[in-house]
């Protein structure tokens, strides 16, 4: 498999006052392209911090961040923005969607101004949604909510979809719901998932999973047989 990403000696410092905190004390790992990855971790563990950087949105103090050879941790905030662009979707676990647009024109309004969308009734259709399009996001469920918001990340077709909690505040059947929508972007679209989560159930469904502990990739856990999201509880 193809290299995506790598990552080597990642260590990211906040400063707050007077006090440096070390959030990131040295990471190391790889992402293969169209892999699906969940990473697992205690609360402050540092997961948003290592997604944030993988995703452009901050930068590591130290160390090396290579997306398909190129190096991350050399390029201005210009060049990050196009990466992060063009490369990148996210999911968050609150949907940010416009409450005066219907489902179509959420997703529409990203797909018009990328470089290279998908269709937007191709991804709705992904998604489950082809026959709520016209709704307003006050008259969906969570689950449908968060779907779109998937929808909106994939349709200006990124290699990397990032996902911080995407079930987070959502029910068992809608949360599995939103996986299979995720898992079906990776396999059919062949798009490299990234889901963070509380859930350990949730890295079933996952090719590897990244354990963070404290600042540090505590272990990486090959999965052989990922299940499908039909097969997760909690
Ligand atoms: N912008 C910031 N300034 C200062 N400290 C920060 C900042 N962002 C994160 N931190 C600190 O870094 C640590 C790791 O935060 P992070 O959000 O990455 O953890 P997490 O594993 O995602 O936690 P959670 O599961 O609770 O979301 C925390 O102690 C947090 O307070």
């Amino acid at each position: 498999m193809d290299i995506l990403m790598e990552g080597k000696n990642l260590r990211k410092n906040y400063s707050t006052g007077e006090v440096e905190i070390e959030v990131l004390k040295g990471i190391d790992f790889q992402i293969f392209s169209g892999e699906f990855i969940v990473i697992l971790g205690q609360s402050g563990s540092g997961k948003t911090t290592l997604l944030n950087i993988i995703g452009g949105m901050t930068q590591a103090s130290i160390g090396e961040l290579y997306y398909k050879e190129q190096p991350l941790h050399e390029i201005d905030d210009q060049q990050l923005t196009l990466y992060r662009r063009n490369e990148v979707g996210f999911v968050f676990q609150n949907y940010n969607l416009m409450p005066n647009l219907t489902v179509y024109e959420n997703v529409r309004l990203v797909a018009e101004i990328a470089e290279n969308p998908l269709s937007v009734l191709d991804i709705l259709r992904e998604v489950g949604l082809e026959n709520w399009k016209d709704h307003f996001p006050a008259q969906l469920s969570g689950g449908q909510q968060q779907r779109v918001a998937i929808a909106r990340a994939i349709v200006k077709n990124p290699e990397l979809l990032l996902c911080d909690e995407p079930t987070g505040a959502l029910d068992i059947q809608t949360g599995i719901q939103v996986l299979k929508a995720l898992q079906k972007l990776n396999l059919n679209y062949h798009k490299t998932v990234i889901i963070i989560t509380h859930n350990v159930e949730i890295a079933k469904m996952a090719n590897r999973v990244f354990y963070l502990k404290d600042g540090l990739l505590d272990d990486v856990k090959v999965i052989e047989k990922p299940l499908c999201p039909e097969e997760i509880t909690w």
